[in-house]
């Protein structure tokens, strides 16, 4: 399977007022194709940084980042980024948001107005196409945002705690719904939670992060089957130990 994206001595400053703040101590990481990892750590450990860095939306003070072998440098079609937020264009009916993914890469209408309605089809969204963003829920629009990025084919998605604003019902619907789109296309997910629970239902691996200037402290492999069980004796017990190295770092 080799190693798909490669992240080696990362390290980020950001200039303050008062000096360089830094961010990133030296962050290696290595992820294989059609791996589904989890990053989790303290709040302001510089996760959002790291995905930022990786889909081109920042630089790294130094360090190197291949995907495929090839140097990654700046924005980078083969990237795709999921946001907690949504960033949805409210003016946009729902397939109009999708197909905004093929839109700037210049597809011609019909042929991306039929791949949007394939999305629109296997995202469970159908009789939503003409509907403002404003009259979907959490869930719907999540769902909106993802097909918008996977509909471009990107060769890694980034996901900044995509389920982050959702209530536990939607949210648990929704690692379902990513585990089964996961399970079609398996495309390589590198997926930013706070949520141990979450990470350790979803992940193939999860790395933790300690705090700033955050390295990562360990990396666990989750080999549980899926569908998992989020109360077997196995999760707990990696639940446990992530928790634990989360509490050790609290100062
Ligand atoms: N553009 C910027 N300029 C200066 N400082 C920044 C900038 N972006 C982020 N920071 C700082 O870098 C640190 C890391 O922020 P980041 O958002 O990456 O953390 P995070 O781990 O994603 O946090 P959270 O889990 O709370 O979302 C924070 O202290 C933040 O204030």
């Amino acid at each position: 399977m080799g190693t798909h994206l490669e992240l080696r001595g990362l390290t980020k400053y950001y200039a303050h007022a008062d000096g360089e703040l830094p961010v990133l101590a030296d962050i290696d990481l290595d992820i294989a194709r059609g791996q589904l990892v989890s990053l989790v750590g303290p709040s302001g450990c510089g996760k959002t940084t790291l995905l930022r860095i990786i889909a081109g939306l920042e630089s790294a003070s130094t360090g190197d980042l291949r995907l495929d072998g090839q140097p990654l440098t700046g924005c980078d079609p083969r990237v795709g980024l999921v946001f907690q937020e949504f960033a949805l264009f409210p003016w946009r009916r729902l397939i109009a948001n999708i197909d905004v993914g093929l839109e700037i890469q210049g597809v011609p209408k019909a042929r991306r107005r039929a791949a949007a309605r394939e999305y629109i089809r296997s995202f469970g969204l159908e009789g939503f196409e003409n509907k403002y963003p404003k009259e979907l829920s959490g869930g719907m629009k999540q769902r909106v945002a993802i097909a918008r990025t996977l509909i471009a084919n990107p060769r890694i998605v980034l996901m900044d705690e995509p389920f982050g604003s959702l209530d536990s019902q939607s949210r648990n619907n929704m690692q379902n719904f990513l585990l089964r789109i996961w399970a079609e296309r398996r495309d390589t997910i590198l997926f930013v939670t706070h949520n141990v629970d979450e990470a350790v239902y979803l992940s193939d691996r999860i790395a933790v992060f300690g705090p700033r200037p955050s390295r990562i402290l360990q990396i666990f492999d989750v080999s549980l089957d899926r569908p998992r069980d989020r109360t077997s004796p196995e999760a707990n017990r990696i639940r446990r130990e992530i928790l634990s190295l989360l509490h050790q770092t609290e100062s």
